[in-house]
């Protein structure tokens, strides 16, 4: 094996459309509770207890692959030592962890699918994998290793297995025959219909058995998957029960085989055709490429690459839509403490979160606001692409966060940013007039769970009620921040790192509804998926189309969201259309209990109002309010303020036609009658 190969971390897939993901034959376990009473498996308890429940041995876990058969060209990487950190972006930092050293490195190496340019290489490498794949064979019974499970370099092992994985056998249950998993589709159709034939639904006796033995057996767990997978595939043909049934089986058996808890698997599932949820689920159990970002205002990227090559790191530019990223495979020195690292030459940061960076495009000497901006990927990336001119307001309500925010701005030398810590909603209360503003909005995370897991179990209904209505908040703020008159801007962009429609495209709705003056724009970005302008019986704004979806089975990157706003001027229409004021604001009991209404007959009411209130102010007649069933239900409030109120809403320019004719007698008297 050549050198070069024999030290080339397995490639990550490019990052490019399209990239196929295959199912793979993981299997996940540990127990969890998913907050709703289900115990639920998690990948590390499955390593070590879960194999040895099933009395296989380490090493054959360690050779599960977890990612496509593309990877067998020199694609994937694993959780393993060899990975680089990112001290900079916490959020996208998770995963990202040192490589310790060159043992480390070899061994790692070893494992993974090398250089396919190299023929040599990879014909040794096929032997090495043949030898590989004997091994697992004979460790099927063997007793669990003692040691070893869970730890970063299994995972290593677990990519480099990938394609060994697919082509093995998985002994089906109760005298079903062996079936090959993978190759299920190339068999003839009649093998395939003699085990759909034989595929049943468990039944609810079977699910309550398989509950009380602490969860279903994995393996039964993935055909089940599979069955389901292909029934509801061709329906027609194979489904003898109802739709909703396989599906809800195969929900449930996804979460118990990724570890989600079955709100989120579901909320997810529904996303995506069925093929393609799966390839997502699995997706997020694959790490992400480690890319860096030339941070311009120190070096140019070519000198970069020719510094860190230098130093044995093995890197590429990421793609043709970037001219500043570099995909970085393999490192002997932590790519988080590098000469040039500390320097400031480059940013941590994953590919994805170049994206509404690209989209916001902002100009040398313009003003730009990036209302949550902690750690600072974002800020820095405009202010080098500004030339360190003008300024960008960088802001973020956690000041924790602004700590790390403030040491990336100084590491990359950045002189153009101003930082800031208030909640985002106070803008433009605080300043306004931007040429542009990226709102990068806080959110659930549900695009970057390779990179933390742990949201698979702990989101709920409520935490997506809340985010979603803090973004909504978030991002009419953000647009009145914007100067509808900038010579050279005048837009908004809004991102998040998830793939939920409630966080993305109803945000982004909602946003044009409360303000007729902005109008959505092409993204300018080359790649993504198009929003939904339907989704699940809610249809949205037809412009939707102009948002960006980006998957990780589909993209090999980080889920993310990028929709691009144009702020016009207001005209009259849009004022009347929705006034200033209509800014739905939660109460904090709302917010702290979760029930807040975005329903349309109150914001009705809203945008009546408002429209009331500039027509009075322009000097216009107004009709008098006619009366709603919110106002004419009774409402607990004092009695002399329900009197002022009252007085207040009928304080109007007294106008003759307007003013009813009240017979004397039938006042009330305001004093007591004497006497
Ligand atoms: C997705 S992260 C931003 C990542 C950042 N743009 C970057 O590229 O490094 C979301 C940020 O929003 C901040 N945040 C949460 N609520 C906020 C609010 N109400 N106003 C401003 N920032 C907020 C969080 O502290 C977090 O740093």
């Amino acid at each position: 094996m050549g050198r070069r190969a024999k030290n080339k971390q397995g490639a990550p897939p490019p990052l490019r459309e399209d990239t196929n993901f295959t199912k793979s034959a993981k299997r996940k376990a540990a127990d969890i509770d998913d907050n709703q009473g289900n115990v639920k498996r998690s990948p590390k308890k499955h390593k070590s207890a879960q194999a040895h429940e099933n009395g296989l041995s380490n090493g054959k876990e360690k050779k599960k692959g977890n990612q496509g058969k593309e990877n067998k060209k020199g694609k994937g990487k694993g959780k393993g030592k060899g990975k680089v950190g990112n001290p900079d972006d916490s959020d996208d930092s998770l995963g990202w962890e040192d490589v310790e050293d060159d043992e480390d490195l070899q061994a790692h190496a070893a494992s993974l699918f090398n250089d396919p340019a190299d023929d040599e290489d990879m014909a040794a490498l096929d032997d090495e994998f043949v030898g590989l794949e004997d091994d697992f064979d004979k460790e099927i019974d063997a007793p669990e290793d003692s040691e070893g499970s869970g730890g970063d370099e299994e995972a290593a092992v677990d990519d480099s297995s990938e394609t060994k994985t697919k082509s093995k056998t998985v002994r089906l249950k109760d005298g079903i025959k062996e079936n090959s998993v993978d190759h299920a589709d190339e068999e003839g159709d009649e093998d395939e219909d003699e085990n759909r034939e034989r595929f049943m639904l468990p039944t609810s006796e079977q699910k309550e058995e398989e509950k009380k033995q602490g969860g279903p057996d994995i393996q039964e767990v993935q055909l089940r998957m599979q069955m389901c997978a292909k029934v509801l595939g061709d329906f027609k043909r194979y489904g003898d029960k109802s739709r909703s049934e396989y599906v809800e089986q195969l929900i449930s058996d996804i979460a118990s085989y990724y570890g989600y808890n079955e709100f989120l698997a579901e909320k997810l599932f529904h996303l995506f055709p069925v093929d393609e949820a799966i390839e997502f689920f699995e997706a997020n159990e694959v790490p992400r490429p480690v890319t860096i970002r030339t941070n311009t205002l120190r070096a140019r990227r070519r000198d970069l690459a020719q510094a860190l090559i230098n130093r044995g790191v093995n890197l590429e530019p990421i793609g043709k839509w970037t001219n500043v990223g570099l995909q970085v495979f393999e490192s002997p020195v932590p790519i988080g403490a590098t000469p040039e690292y500390l320097a400031g030459h480059y940013m941590l940061q994953a590919a994805s979160s170049f994206l509404p960076v690209i989209a916001l495009s902002p100009s040398p000497n313009e003003r730009v606001l990036d209302m949550a901006s902690a750690p600072g990927g974002k800020t820095t990336y405009i202010s080098a692409l500004m030339q360190n001119t003008g300024v960008v307001f960088a802001n973020d309500s956690n000041k924790a966060r602004v700590k790390s925010l403030s040491a990336n701005i100084h590491r990359l030398g950045c002189k153009n940013v101003v930082v800031c810590s208030y909640d985002g909603r106070e803008f433009p209360k605080v300043i306004g007039g931007f040429d542009r503003v990226l709102l990068d909005a806080p959110c659930s995370g549900t695009g970057v769970i390779s990179k933390d897991s742990s949201v698979k179990i702990n989101k709920t209904e409520r935490d997506f009620t809340l985010l979603s209505h803090l973004q909504k908040q978030l991002i009419l703020c953000a647009i009145d921040s914007v100067d509808p008159s900038s010579a050279t801007g005048g837009y908004v962009v809004y991102s998040t790192c998830s793939v939920t429609v409630d966080e993305n495209e109803a945000v982004v709705d909602y946003a044009l509804k409360k303000r007729p003056n902005v109008k959505l724009v092409d993204t300018g970005l080359e790649f993504g998926r198009e929003g939904y302008t339907n989704y699940r019986g809610k249809t949205f704004n037809a412009k939707l189309n102009l948002t960006r979806r980006f998957y990780p089975h589909a993209h090999n990157m980080d889920g993310f969201f990028v929709a691009k706003f144009k702020v016009e001027k207001k005209t009259k229409q849009s004022i009347s259309m929705a006034g200033k004021d209509t800014i739905v604001e939660a109460t904090n009991e709302e917010v702290a209990s979760g029930h807040m209404n975005f329903d349309s007959d109150e914001d009705k009411n809203i945008i009546n109002e408002a429209k009331r209130k500039q027509l009075k102010a322009k000097g216009y007649r107004v009709q008098p309010r006619q009366p709603t069933a919110a106002a004419a239900a009774p409402v607990s409030r004092p009695f002399h303020l329900l009197q002022r109120k009252a007085d207040k809403q009928t304080a109007v320019k007294p106008h003759a036609a307007q003013i009813p004719k009240v017979n004397r007698q039938q006042r009330l008297p305001t004093q007591a009658p004497s006497g």
